[in-house]
């Protein structure tokens, strides 16, 4: 049957995150495949946008939101994912690490941690949800490290710990990168680097990375998310692959509105 026309409620806006984020460009480029003419992305902030999802949600009232996986949201409220026939959000992402170049001559130590951290949605979800339940972020990272120290161990296994180096990890306030950057910052500290986190947005992450400015990074969404980031810096930045597996991005909405696909916002 005829999907409900939100066009009109949602004053035919989507509600984005930070402008320079690869879901934003991926917003766009569905509004153009699916030729939703009316529609456009609000751009704010990932703060803002949940804020906007929680508002809605409490009052049962439609919204369309840049969602992504890792992301508490799906276990605060009963969302889905937009199906996106034309695939412009791609399939299943992988968040990759990048260092700078030099880093594994200069920094052996923190080199091989950050090569070996890979770890699940669900490790990151943890700590997602109890910085979302109000606990402190360096804090929230600090007790899963020590209640995970299985999984950290494997990180740092014959690694020897460090005395009067820094190390500066930038990174881009999504909640799933305030996790997972405040976490491997505290495995650092722990073998016993002056650890300093720098919240940037997208384009100067990869841009500290790639000109040394910054010494790695746990947030590269690939292949399609920060593809077009990726082409400017790749050849000047250091792939240290994997660290989880079975990310995505899409248009999210709650379960309770009447509409299945990006098609039917035309
Ligand atoms: C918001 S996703 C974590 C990453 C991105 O869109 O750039």
């Amino acid at each position: 049957e005829e999907s409900t026309n939100y066009g009109e409620e949602l004053d035919y806006t989507i509600t984005g995150i930070e402008p320079g984020a690869g879901i934003m460009s991926a917003a766009e480029e569905a509004v153009e495949a699916y030729e939703l003419e009316d529609w456009d992305i609000s751009a704010s902030s990932s703060a803002a946008m949940t804020q906007a999802l929680g508002t809605a949600y409490e009052n049962e009232e439609p919204v369309i939101v840049t969602g992504w996986t890792p992301h508490w949201k799906f276990a605060a409220y009963d969302l889905k994912y937009l199906e996106d026939p034309e695939g412009i959000f791609g399939e299943a992402e992988d968040i990759h690490t990048f260092a700078r170049e030099g880093l594994e001559e200069e920094k052996p130590e923190a080199y091989t941690v950050l090569e070996n951290f890979h770890w699940t949605e669900e490790d990151m979800g943890e700590i997602m949800m109890a910085i979302n339940e109000g606990q402190n972020e360096a804090e929230a990272a600090a007790e899963w490290v020590e209640n995970n120290q299985d999984k950290v161990s494997e990180w740092t296994e014959g690694v020897s710990s460090v005395e009067d180096e820094e190390i500066e990890l930038i990174f881009v306030a999504w909640d799933s990168e305030i996790a997972s950057t405040n976490m491997i910052g505290k495995v650092l500290e722990d073998i016993g680097y002056d650890v300093t986190m720098t919240p940037t947005e997208a384009p100067y992450m990869f841009q500290a990375v790639a000109t040394g400015e910054a010494d790695a990074m746990v947030a590269a969404w690939l292949p399609l998310t920060h593809a077009h980031l990726l082409d400017d810096y790749e050849d000047d930045m250091v792939d240290l692959g994997v660290n989880l597996e079975g990310a995505r991005t899409g248009l999210v909405v709650p379960e309770y509105m009447d509409i299945d696909s990006i098609e039917d916002l035309k």
